[in-house]
């Protein structure tokens, strides 16, 4: 199996099939850092990174802008200082699809880069 990070993104789709829980279990062993929520009955992938000020908070929340750009999937960002909280889901198939662990594997990748 590729890396998730490596991984191919699809489309975002209303009909795009959701991840099984047994997919969730498995996908989430691969992003050990992210937690599963639900919202409104929508499940979504969230994480919180800390960082020394606002300046570097700000920085990584740009890098992970670009990576959605790219994608073309496109998370809730809350940047304040210190801290940077990272949410995926899939909008308008409503829940987690595999693009969303996908772009959480991405995400933390956006820690090394500088
Ligand atoms: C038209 C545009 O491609 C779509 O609205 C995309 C944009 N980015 C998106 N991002 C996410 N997370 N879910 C979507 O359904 C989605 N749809």
């Amino acid at each position: 199996m590729t890396d998730l990070a490596q991984q191919k993104c699809e489309a975002c789709r209303a009909d795009a099939p959701l991840v099984s829980d047994e997919e969730l279990a498995e996908l989430l062993r691969e992003i050990p850092d992210w937690t599963p929520v639900s919202r409104d009955g929508i499940m979504q992938l969230e994480r919180v990174f800390k960082f020394r000020n606002f300046k570097q908070a700000l920085a990584f929340t740009n890098r992970v802008g670009e990576i959605a750009e790219e994608a073309g999937h496109h998370p809730a960002l809350l940047t304040e200082w210190g801290k940077v909280t990272v949410t995926w889901w899939s909008h308008e198939a409503k829940g987690l699809h595999k693009n969303d662990f996908i772009l959480a594997a991405r995400t933390d990748r956006q820690l090394e880069a500088e």
